[in-house]
């Protein structure tokens, strides 16, 4: 049985009209998101990514395209997206002298909850992100790590089962951001469906589910993270060899394997393969029975920054400024 979408975009663009031209900022992308996983779009400052969760929340409106949200029509019943989806922005939006219970209840009682309720659903959020104790201090008294939690509930208070993060974890410290991705792994497998933005590697490759990789405005590619890094890079194994053995344990490891490319650098021979643990029994078997025996050997699997400089050209890193 399939997983239904949750989201369905087809087409969406949206152009900005600036002083010095239009600025297409996403154009004309189709993606689904299917219920109850973390889809992570990730890219470079300015990849259309927080354009595209602001088209899908309501924020703005698309210059071409449609969408299915939850059941609700992107374009025909606004009304009926925004009821569904919760959405934390990049800068969060906690009244800094409000108390924290307030906040939620108060954010729960726009959406029309009922006051218990209200307060049912903001004690229970506080719980369940780590922050019993600290509904009777104000917004401004947190740490940065907890007030990014506060903005998470402020997001969920009325029980929407989807849910946007915008950078969730952008300015908190290593320990902040692991406990962070804790509490989203904890939601998705409570059933939230969560689509988040990061340009983070690391943080798409250990929280989402599936990636979809923006740049210039367009998807470049999609997929799990280990989709992607075998797609695009695929395995490497490297063999420490006799320097007089290796042209001879390249040809022999050509035999046994389906070899993407070879590359020899001293007494090391590197060879990338689509599934390197798979490889290494039949490689070594191959390699015995030739009489060659490797002094070591490693499997490396490609990180996310292989991929995006494989699919773009260059460095994530190096791409903020795009
Ligand atoms: N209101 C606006 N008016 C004009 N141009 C805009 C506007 N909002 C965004 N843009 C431009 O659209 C492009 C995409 O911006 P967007 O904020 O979606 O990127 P992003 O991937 O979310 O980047 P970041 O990681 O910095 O948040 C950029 O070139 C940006 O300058």
């Amino acid at each position: 049985m399939s997983i239904p979408a949750m989201i369905s975009v087809s087409g969406l663009a949206r152009t900005f009209s600036t002083k010095t031209g239009p600025v297409e900022a996403v154009k004309g992308i189709d993606f689904q998101v299917y219920e109850g996983e973390i889809l992570g779009l990730l890219g470079p400052n300015g990849a259309g990514k927080t354009t595209t969760l602001r088209m899908i929340s309501t924020l703005i409106n698309p210059t071409a395209g449609e969408a299915v949200i939850s059941g609700a029509d992107l374009l025909r019943d606004p009304r009926g997206v925004r009821s569904r989806i919760g959405y934390v922005a990049q800068g969060g939006s906690t009244n800094e002298e409000e108390l924290v219970l307030d906040e939620l209840i108060l954010q729960a009682r726009l959406f029309g909850l009922s006051k218990a309720t209200a307060t049912a659903n903001a004690e229970a959020l506080l719980a369940a992100l780590d922050l019993d104790g600290l509904g009777g201090r104000k917004c401004k008294q947190l740490s940065g790590g907890q007030r990014r939690r506060v903005d998470i509930a402020l997001g969920l208070v009325h029980q929407p089962n989807l849910i946007y993060l915008d950078e969730p974890t952008t300015g908190l410290d290593p320990q902040s951001r692991a406990n962070l991705w804790d509490h989203i792994r904890s939601l998705r497998d409570r059933g939230t469906t969560i689509v988040l933005t990061t340009h983070y590697l690391d943080e798409a490759d250990a929280l989402c589910d599936r990636i979809l990789v923006m740049d210039h405005g367009e998807i470049v590619a999609e997929g799990t993270p280990d989709e992607l890094k075998r797609r695009i890079s695929g395995d490497v194994i490297s063999l420490e060899i006799a320097p007089e053995l290796t042209a001879r344990a390249i040809a022999v490891a050509d035999d046994a394997l389906d070899l993407r490319s070879q590359l020899t650098e001293g007494h090391h021979v590197h060879l990338t393969v689509e599934h390197g643990d798979a490889a290494v029994i039949p490689l070594l078997h191959a390699l015995q029975g030739a009489g060659i025996v490797p002094g070591s050997l490693t499997v490396k699997r490609p990180s996310l920054d292989d991929v995006f400089l494989t699919v773009t050209g260059r460095s994530l890193r190096d791409g903020d400024q795009a």
